[in-house]
């Protein structure tokens, strides 16, 4: 039986409905050690015929068997794996990878055998040394002769050592010394026990083979044997093909990427700023949190839970402040039964008080409230906390008021408290009081002002107003109790079961305060999403330039075995190396920046407004693999789905 049958070939090509019939039956059978040369009127389907027997045509009637198998055109994947073990190609226009050096071209090929990465390179070098191109292996295919070029083209069909080589117009584009010799590498070829199979136009190609099969109209009209085929040698090398690994893949996409640096390097700056934006937001995001924890928490010690009297209308709980409820001393005492409830400090809270004395204007004090321990003594920035009959005031509201440059003189003078309390009728009384100003405080949520509980009592007491407390502000003594000490308040209830208390803790204060802080974190990351999804688009319109520009390379790897898998991939292992630089470019560009922002920042605000965390870092890394593995999935479609034999034809 013979190595290759063919056996009753046709196929036709269709404009419309119209059929053109190209070959209407061909039946031929080639042994291995034969040189074959087939013939034929140009436009007579020598090149359909060769593309059938390659396996890049699966549109035609008959069977293409081998060793007696027939292969099945339909099953794509086993035609990839016969063009991949069996066939090794040769063009007249030599088809070679532009930004791929000699020795990659044949490494291309190589890639898909068994051998290791060592024997893979020693195998090219000793391949194009045997086509005489030993010093010819670090150049590109544009800074070689025709002859030089036909010579890689000859190694790389040879590399994966196939049993049939395919040669159309081998000779086509050379002149007859490069002629002579590549007709005595093809003879040698079929020596050592391969079949070579060349189309050709030239009558001295013909004549250098064994065999002439002559094609017109579609049909075999002769097949002369000139020569008897080579004895197969007893030994014959044997190379395992398998399919293209994913390393050998991404290797291939990486030589592409550096080959087109100048156009990737605009597009990973591009991508780099869209990510960068969405780095630096939220690394701004954690700094501005930080910052407002770091500074209330100066101010409000974090341990401390601050209680009220609980009332119905809670939508709004500020109403809580402006009008507040008294609390009772049996009260205060259940509060300090509450479990790890720590010192527990009653407080009095009065609104709207006003002063005299001190300025020449009259103030109003919008807040005089009991200094408990709750209050930091880092928030006073002068003087000392307020003992009896003293006052701490606020800086902005009073103390500048009093002296705006010298604020702090305000320390030790006297001010006169004047404010409206209720007796226990509701009647309205009068409370004076004289105090001295022992210091000054600067607080950021509201303007207040601190006076000593026990000095506030005696005051409402002695004008007749009722002295209760209207806060209580409890210390607990371990920072992660008081988030239980706040429930287990809250779940107070009075003898009738109804609520007592409402109790507020830092936490819960910057709880709302970061939930704010986040949301803008987000709407300013969301914004600088809008830009990646122009970066997005960028990708995409490069890698679509660039399958259209790789398209005869994509034939080119169809041709030597690759799947449309192996295809897809080239194209977006690429893209994801733009997402990935351009990722790194972010990242470097965020830690820099965020350094710069925050040593100009620091002499204000004395701390690092920028903090990227390793979470931002992720997500921009995510965001990078995301973006380009989703630009490149359309091209890398169309590239895949691009029918091998158009691929080889394209300009
Ligand atoms: N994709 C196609 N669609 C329609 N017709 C085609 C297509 N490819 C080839 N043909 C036609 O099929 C016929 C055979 O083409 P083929 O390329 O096989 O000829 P050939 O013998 O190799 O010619 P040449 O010697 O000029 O290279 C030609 O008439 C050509 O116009």
């Amino acid at each position: 039986m013979a190595f290759m049958t063919l056996r009753d070939i046709k196929k036709s090509y269709y404009l419309g409905t119209e059929e053109f019939p190209v070959l209407k039956g061909i039946d031929l059978d080639f042994e291995l050690g034969e040189f074959v040369s087939i013939l034929g009127e140009s436009g007579g389907g020598k090149s359909t015929l060769m593309n059938i027997i390659g396996g890049l045509d699966r549109e035609f009637d008959g069977t293409v068997s081998i060793n007696g198998t027939t292969l099945d055109h339909k099953a794509e994947q086993s035609l990839d794996e016969y063009r991949r073990a069996t066939i090794g190609y040769i063009y007249q226009s030599y088809n070679l990878i532009s930004h791929l050096s000699v020795l990659d071209n044949v490494l291309v090929s190589l890639d898909m055998t068994t051998l290791s990465r060592s024997e893979r390179e020693e195998r090219a070098k000793q391949l194009l040394t045997e086509v005489g191109l030993q010093d010819q292996i670090e150049k590109f295919p544009n800074q070689l002769s025709g002859g030089q070029k036909q010579r890689v083209a000859i190694a790389r069909a040879l590399a994966k050592d196939p049993k049939i080589i395919i040669a159309d117009e081998p000779t086509g584009a050379l002149d007859s010394e490069n002629t002579k010799e590549v007709l005595e590498i093809l003879n040698n070829i079929a020596a050592q026990g391969k079949l070579v199979i060349a189309v050709t136009h030239s009558q001295i190609v013909a004549e250098a083979g064994t065999r002439i099969v002559h094609l017109a109209d579609g049909k075999i009209d002769g097949d002369n044997r000139i020569k008897d085929a080579y004895p197969l040698p007893d030994k014959m090398e044997e190379v395992g093909s398998q399919p293209l690994s994913a390393v050998a893949s991404y290797g291939n996409a990486f030589k592409h990427f550096k080959h087109s640096w100048g156009r990737n390097a605009l597009i990973i700056i591009g991508t780099a700023i869209g990510l960068f934006a969405v780095l630096l937001f939220g690394g701004l995001g954690n700094g501005v949190k930080d910052y407002i924890n770091d500074q209330v928490n100066s101010l409000v010690n974090p341990r401390s839970v601050n209680v009220m009297r609980y009332s119905d209308d809670d939508a709004d709980p500020t109403a809580q402040f402006t009008n507040p409820q008294y609390i009772t001393d049996n009260e205060v005492n259940r509060l300090s039964k509450v479990k790890n409830s720590g010192t527990v400090e009653p407080g009095i809270q009065l609104s709207s008080v006003k002063t005299d004395g001190v300025t020449s204007k009259q103030v109003t004090m919008s807040q005089v409230q009991s200094w408990t321990s709750a209050i930091t003594d880092d928030s006073l920035k002068a003087g000392s906390k307020p003992k009896a009959g003293e006052i701490v005031v606020d800086k902005n509201t009073v103390a500048k008021k009093y002296s705006d440059k010298n604020w702090k003189s305000i320390v030790g003078k006297e001010v006169t408290l004047n404010y409206t309390g209720m007796n226990d009728k509701g009647v309205p009384v009068v409370v004076k009081e004289k105090l001295k100003v022992s210091g000054v405080i600067e607080s950021t949520a509201g303007a207040n002002n601190l006076v000593n509980y026990q000095t506030t009592k005696q005051a409402l007491s002695k004008a007749g107003a009722v002295s209760d407390a209207n806060f209580v502000s409890m210390m607990v003594k371990d920072r992660d109790d008081v988030n239980q000490v706040q429930k287990d308040v809250q779940a107070l209830k009075d003898n009738k079961g109804e609520r007592l208390f409402t109790a507020m803790t830092v936490g819960s204060m910057l709880g709302q305060i970061n939930t704010i802080v986040d949301l803008a974190t987000y709407v300013l990351s969301l914004i600088a999403a809008i830009s990646l999804i122009v970066s997005a688009l960028m990708i995409i319109v490069t890698m679509y330039m660039s399958v259209s520009e790789r398209t005869k390379e994509i034939g080119i790897l169809r041709a030597l075995g690759e799947s449309k898998k192996d295809i897809r991939r080239l194209f977006t292992s690429e893209s994801l190396m733009i997402g990935l630089s351009a990722a790194g470019l972010a990242i470097v560009l965020g830690y820099g920046l965020g350094a710069l922002v925050n040593s100009a920042l620091y002499k204000v605000a004395s701390f690092n407004m920028v903090q990227i965390h390793p979470s931002n870092v992720i997500t921009v890394i995510v965001l990078a693999i995301i973006i380009s593995f989703l630009a490149a999935l359309l091209p890398a479609r169309r590239a895949s789905k691009l029918n091998p034999i158009d691929a080889l034809s394209a300009d």
